[in-house]
């Protein structure tokens, strides 16, 4: 199948708009995990979405440096952000590359820029690259990541429908409209 460019959901965020919390439980972006990485996102312009990491004691490896997992959880959230906000239809990782072009000293803030390449069918293609400090700082992190459209009973028979009903009445009082039938 071939791969078409990624169109966003005419009900995308626009440009500029803040991304809040997905769910408040998630080690990505919940504002109920501690320890969690507290990702925060904001739309940019065209496919792509920018998300900021600080990275904390709570996050190393070796001493002083971020373990190179919880990274790659900060990439995994950073573009399944992108795909979920951009194109509002629900999908999981089924595949996520990283290179580790940098250490990442604790204190540091990652900038993660994402944009949506493609999609073939249910695939969705999508990549970033994090730099150190700065939206224009050294790359210490590139990723790409193949997220694959599901249906809303991948959660319900798979996961907690407790949670998930909270999360759905969520996004119902935030207006929050999603495509769960790719
Ligand atoms: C309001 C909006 C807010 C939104 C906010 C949201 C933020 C969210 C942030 C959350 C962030 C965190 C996000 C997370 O952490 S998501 C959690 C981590 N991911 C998972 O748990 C997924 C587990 N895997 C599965 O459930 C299944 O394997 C899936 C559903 C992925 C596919 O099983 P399914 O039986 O359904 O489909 P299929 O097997 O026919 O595959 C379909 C197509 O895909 C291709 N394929 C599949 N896997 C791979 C692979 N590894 N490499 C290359 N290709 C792969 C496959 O070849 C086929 O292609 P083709 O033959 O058609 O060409």
């Amino acid at each position: 199948m071939e791969t078409e460019p990624a169109v966003p959901h005419h009900n995308a965020p626009a440009a500029g708009s803040k991304l809040g919390v997905h769910y408040a439980q998630c080690f990505g972006c919940g504002d109920e995990q501690e320890a969690g990485l507290h990702l925060q996102s904001t739309v940019g312009e065209g496919r792509t979405v920018h998300s900021q990491f600080t990275v904390t004691e709570a996050h190393q490896g070796a001493p002083g440096l971020a373990h190179g997992g919880l990274l790659a959880c900060a990439f995994d959230e950073a573009l399944g952000a992108t795909v979920g906000n951009l194109l509002r239809k629900p999908a999981v990782t089924g595949r996520l590359e990283t290179d580790f072009r940098r250490p990442v000293p604790v204190g540091s803030i990652l900038y993660i820029a994402a944009t949506l390449d493609g999609t073939a069918g249910r695939k969705i293609y999508v990549s970033a690259d994090g730099r150190l400090d700065a939206e224009d700082g050294p790359i210490a992190v590139r990723a790409r990541g193949l997220f694959v459209m599901v249906g809303l009973e991948h959660f319900t028979t798979h996961g907690d429908p407790e949670a998930l009903e909270k999360f759905r009445e969520a996004a119902r009082n935030n207006r929050e409209d999603w495509n769960i039938n790719p």
